[in-house]
């Protein structure tokens, strides 16, 4: 089914939350629609890595990596997202390799880019919920994203 997040906005203005406008398209579609599943990360991305290698089945990955300038996306990460069935990534942090993440289909939004990674272990963890960019982040919650920005909103609203 065809969407605007504007008309979205207006059809649900009481329940819909919107990203704030600090976050920019890296990947190779804008317009991308799915599930959320969350992933909070300091720094280093191979929990994110692990997540991307199972079935994405049309979900987005909201990463919050609490705007670390390093990169936790790159060309490869975007191929496994794309060959594993995601339908996009928003991170609160950075990527790279956006001359190639532009052209995966895959959604990809970000803070901006940074050409180095963390090399430091450390764990994730996944499916919490967690506030930027003014949005509550949970599990299950539909993000739609189009030219006009990112919205998120509950499932029952939605296609009620
Ligand atoms: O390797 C990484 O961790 C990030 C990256 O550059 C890629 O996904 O290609
Ligand atoms: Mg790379």
């Amino acid at each position: 089914m065809p969407f605007y997040t504007a008309d979205i906005s207006d059809e649900h203005h009481e329940k819909v939350q919107v990203l704030s406008p600090e976050y920019h398209s890296y990947g190779g579609v804008e317009k991308c629609k799915g599930p959320i599943a969350t992933l909070k990360l300091n720094e280093e991305n191979s929990d994110l890595i692990k997540m991307l290698k199972e079935p994405g089945e049309g979900r987005i990955a909201v990463v919050d990596v609490n705007r670390a300038h390093y990169a936790v996306v790159g060309e490869n990460l975007m191929k496994f997202a794309h060959e594993n069935g995601w339908a996009g990534i928003l991170i609160n942090g950075y990527v790279r390799d956006t001359h190639i993440t532009k052209t995966i289909p895959v959604g990809l939004w970000a803070l901006g880019t940074c050409p180095r990674k963390s090399h430091k272990k450390q764990p994730g963890e996944r499916d919490v919920t967690f506030t930027f960019g003014g949005v509550f982040f949970k599990n299950g919650e539909i993000l739609l994203a189009d030219h006009d920005g990112i919205i998120v909103i509950d499932e029952e609203t939605l296609e009620g």
